[in-house]
């Protein structure tokens, strides 16, 4: 398995090993003690799966706010996808910056998405599958939504030749700029 870092601390990208042979492959998806040896030992209590029928879906920019903040590590099961997190930890040298993977069935590539970050993404193909741990369980409460396309964040998300299949709660989620964040950067 091997874990890179990205510009957005805490931020990183995992890749698991494959065992291939005549049948296909193998691969550990997730291991509790080689990835908390590797520097993530979140404590994950929830597994979520979602399916998109339409390329062009974008579900996000969501989180869940403190006391029920989630980390989350997220891979596509089928088909393929661009993955969005956004930093919201205020004092964080990256506060407000994004960083974008292209996650698919294929390349088997997982990132690790700290509390603190909203997350979202965007299916390029019909029947994307994400499949993602939680690190707290569904509050919806708490949720919060960002605008996936809002000017002030100038996300540079994969072009679309048709409107974006959204849900009501994302087309009308509020902007970057009445947004004040509950996320605080942890000390290092
Ligand atoms: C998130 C969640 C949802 N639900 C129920 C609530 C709704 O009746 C239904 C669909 O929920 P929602 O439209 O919020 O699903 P997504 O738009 O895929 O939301 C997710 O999308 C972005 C990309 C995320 O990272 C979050 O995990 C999550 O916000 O599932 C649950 O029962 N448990 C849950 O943990």
């Amino acid at each position: 398995m091997r874990i890179e870092p990205t510009d957005l601390p805490g931020l990183c990208l995992v890749t698991p090993r494959r065992y291939g042979d005549a049948r296909g492959f193998f691969a550990e998806t997730f291991n509790a003690r080689t990835y908390a040896r590797a520097g993530i030992d979140t404590v994950f209590v929830q597994d979520n799966h979602s399916v998109s029928e339409h390329a062009g879906t974008v579900r996000g920019l969501h989180f869940q706010a403190p006391p029920h903040a989630q980390a989350k590590l997220l891979r596509c099961g089928r088909g393929r996808l661009f993955d969005v997190a956004l930093d919201l930890r205020v004092g964080s040298t990256t506060f407000g910056r994004w960083a974008g993977f292209e996650l698919s069935a294929e390349n088997g590539r997982q990132v690790f998405i700290p509390e603190g970050f909203a997350h979202g993404f965007m299916t390029l193909e019909p029947e994307t599958e994400i499949v993602y741990k939680c690190s707290d369980f569904y509050a919806p409460e708490s949720e919060t939504a960002l605008r996936w396309d809002d000017p002030g964040l100038a996300i540079v998300w994969p072009a679309l030749d048709a409107p974006p299949v959204l849900s009501e709660k994302d087309a009308g989620a509020p902007c970057w700029a009445d947004f004040t964040s509950p996320f605080v950067m942890a000390p290092a």
